[in-house]
C-alpha cells in the first residue's frame, strides 16, 4: 500500500507547537525549518521547493522571493498571527494565493496584556521599581507616587475590534465610566449598549479620553498617526497604552510628551523598531511601561494559533475557503 500523501507542507518556523503540526498529518507531508532565524531563511529557500502550502509561523518576510522558490504548485499559506505585516500581501494577492491568519487566538492574551498594561502605567510600577532600586523609597508622605483611577474613567480605543472590545470587557469590572472609540464603522447597538459605548471622531477621543488604547493594524492611514499633534490633544493626566504596531506612534514626539508630562504615562508593547535597543531613550523615562511585544504570548494561544493556522492551509488545500482568511 502507497503512503504517499498528496500535499506537502512546509512548517517555516521552529516555534509552531506540534499539536498543530498533529492535524496536517493525515494527508499532508511535513516539511520542517529547524534552524533558528537568521539561519532559517536559507533552509525555508531549499526546503519550500515543490510544497503546495506554509505555516508562516515567524516574524521574517514571506516574500516573493520565498513564493518563487516555492513554485507554482503554492496553493494557501496561514501565519500564526493577527498582523500580516510579515507577508508581501500584493505578491500573493497577484499569484492568487490564498492567505490566512489567526487574530481571534491572541485575543484574549492580549486583552489581559492590555489591562496589565493600563494598570503599570497608570499606577507607575516603572518609577515605583526605579525608586526602590534607588534606595528614593519615601515612606514619610502618603500622597506619594500618586496615579491615576481607573474607576469613572473614560477608556477610549483607537480600534474597536475583537481585542479593544475584549479589553473593554475586562475594564467593565473596574467600574469605567464609558467608552469611546473611533473606528471606521460602527459596532452593532448591542456592543455599544453592553460598553456604554459612543463612536467619537479622532478630536474627541484624543480629547475625552483618561485612557486611550490604540488596538489597531498599521495601515498607510495609521502610521505615525500619533504624533505631537494628537499628544497636545490629550489630557495632561491620560495615559496612552498601544498594543496595535510600532510605526501608529511617532516614538520621538512620545519620548517628548511623556518627558515634558504632557500626557501622563505609556504602556507599550509595541515599539519602533522592534527590538527597541537597550540605550533607547524612552527606557531613560519613568512614566514608560514597556513589554516586548509579548500580548499574544501565552502557550494556549500558540497552539490555538498553530490549530488554526493548520486548519487554514487545508481548507486552502482542498480549495475551500480558509476559516479565517487575512483577505
Ligand atoms: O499580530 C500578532 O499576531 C502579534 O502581534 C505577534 O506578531
Amino acid at each position: 500500500m502507497s503512503t504517499t500523501k498528496p500535499f506537502k507542507v512546509l512548517i517555516a518556523h521552529t516555534d509552531v507547537p506540534p499539536e498543530g503540526i498533529e492535524i496536517l498529518k493525515e494527508q499532508c507531508e511535513i516539511l520542517q525549518v529547524m534552524n533558528e532565524p537568521p539561519k532559517n531563511r536559507p533552509e525555508i529557500l531549499e526546503k519550500i521547493k515543490g510544497a503546495h502550502a506554509v505555516i508562516w509561523g515567524g516574524r521574517d518576510i514571506l516574500n516573493a522571493e520565498i513564493l518563487d522558490a516555492a513554485g507554482p504548485q503554492l496553493k494557501a499559506v496561514s501565519t500564526m498571527s493577527s498582523g500580516i505585516n510579515n507577508v508581501d500581501v500584493p505578491e500573493l494577492r497577484k499569484r492568487g494565493i490564498p492567505l490566512g491568519s489567526t487574530p481571534a487566538m491572541l485575543t484574549v492574551a492580549v486583552a489581559d496584556l492590555t489591562v496589565g498594561l493600563l494598570i503599570a502605567a497608570a499606577r507607575r510600577f516603572q518609577e515605583g521599581r526605579r525608586k526602590i532600586d534607588s534606595d528614593k523609597w519615601d515612606k514619610d508622605h502618603l500622597n506619594w507616587m500618586l496615579g491615576q483611577d481607573i474607576r469613572d474613567s473614560t477608556v477610549g480605543f483607537y480600534g474597536f475590534g475583537g481585542i479593544g472590545q475584549a479589553v473593554a470587557k475586562r475594564l467593565m469590572g473596574f467600574e469605567i465610566e464609558c467608552v469611546l472609540y473611533t473606528t471606521r464603522n460602527r459596532v452593532s447597538q448591542d456592543i455599544e449598549e453592553q460598553f456604554n459605548a459612543k463612536k467619537v471622531d479622532f478630536e474627541t477621543l484624543l480629547a475625552e479620553s483618561d485612557f486611550l488604547i490604540i488596538a489597531s493594524p498599521l495601515t498607510k492611514d495609521t502610521l505615525g498617526l500619533f504624533n505631537a499633534t494628537a499628544f497636545n490633544k490629550m489630557k495632561e493626566t491620560a495615559v496612552l497604552v498601544n498594543v496595535g504596531r510600532g510605526k501608529i506612534v511617532n516614538q520621538d514626539d512620545l519620548y517628548e510628551a511623556l518627558k515634558s508630562n504632557r500626557i501622563f504615562a505609556a504602556g507599550l508593547d509595541v515599539m519602533d523598531p522592534e527590538p527597541l535597543p537597550s540605550n533607547d531613550k524612552l527606557l531613560t523615562l519613568d512614566n514608560v511601561v514597556v513589554t516586548p511585544h509579548v500580548g499574544y504570548a501565552t502557550r494556549r494561544t500558540r497552539v490555538d494559533a498553530a490549530n488554526l493556522a493548520s486548519r487554514n492551509v487545508l481548507r486552502g488545500l482542498a480549495g475551500e475557503p480558509m476559516l479565517s482568511p487575512a483577505y
